[in-house]
């Protein structure tokens, strides 16, 4: 199917992520088939739309799982903060359709992704404190970030370790020494920040940091609409960046 033809439904229009969603849909040449916010219809959307873009919150992915398998629509889901058991769901949609699931669509922060797990992967964590620094605009509800998550679990990937069991989120208080091998986050909130994330990996003797900072959330919308292009006619199964990418 060709980007003309291809409906794409948007679950949060009425979001800051929505409304440039909407715009981004017809600039990339796609139908824009309907958006709902908070009290929409979204079976009724599923129906009318090729691909449903969700940029919502993270209590609503159990539901649109299932919602969305049960309509055979495949997501785009760009919503982040989602628990493990949302994690579950999201894996058993999976299975009966489409799924294009990112913390975040900006090319170069998947970039950034990569080479922190090549970075995770060489230097020891014995000699190399990795730390996770994100800033986000004052109106983000979720800490740390999804994408600094995806940046930690990289690491933690490269490293050969689950990153559940290395995180070290939140030190406040009298914290004791830094464990060897933890994966740290620090979250800053302020002004209007679109997204800002560093890998920060610190030895005795050097440091290494890999910094991305989005500058207009239509580097997220536009890479959001590109994955719902490529997503339409695929297998069920689960596609992230890497997929799109090729990294
Ligand atoms: N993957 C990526 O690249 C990016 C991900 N994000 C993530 O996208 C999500 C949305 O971000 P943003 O647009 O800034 O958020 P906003 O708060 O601006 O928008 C949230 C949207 O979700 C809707 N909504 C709120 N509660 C519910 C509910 N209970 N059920 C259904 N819909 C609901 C709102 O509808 P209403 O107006 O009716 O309340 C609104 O349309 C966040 O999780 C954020 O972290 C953000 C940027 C990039
Ligand atoms: O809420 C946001 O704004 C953003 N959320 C995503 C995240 O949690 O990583 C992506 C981006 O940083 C903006």
């Amino acid at each position: 199917m060709n980007g003309a033809d291809l409906r794409i439904g948007i679950a949060g229009i009425t979001g800051r992520m929505g409304k440039l969603l909407a715009d981004a849909v017809p600039l990339a040449g796609a139908t824009l088939a309907g958006g709902i916010g908070r009290d929409g219809d979204l079976a009724a959307l599923a129906r009318e739309s090729d691909v449903v873009i969700d940029f919502t919150v993270a209590a609503t992915v159990s539901r649109h799982a299932g919602i969305l398998a049960g309509a055979g629509t495949p997501w785009v889901l760009g919503t982040t903060g989602f628990d493990p058991a949302a994690e579950a769901d999201i894996a058993d949609a999976a299975a009966r359709i489409p799924v294009f699931q990112a913390a975040n669509f900006a090319p170069g922060v998947n970039l950034v992704i990569a080479l922190a797990e090549r970075l995770g992967a060489t230097l020891a964590a014995e000699t190399h404190d990795a730390e996770i620094l994100e800033m986000h605009h004052r109106q983000k509800i979720d800490a740390p970030s999804g994408t600094a998550l995806a940046i930690g679990a990289a690491v933690a990937r490269g490293r050969g370790v689950d990153l559940a069991a290395v995180k070290d989120s939140g030190r406040d208080g009298h914290t004791g020494k830094r464990e060897t091998g933890a994966i740290g986050f620090a979250a800053l909130r302020g002004g209007q920040i679109v997204g800002s994330h560093s890998a920060i990996f610190t030895s005795a003797v050097e440091q290494i940091t890999l910094t991305h900072h989005a500058l207009d959330r239509r580097i997220f919308a536009e890479g959001a609409v590109r994955a719902a292009l490529w997503l339409a006619g695929r297998a069920p199964g689960r596609y992230g960046m890497r997929d799109l990418l090729g990294l």
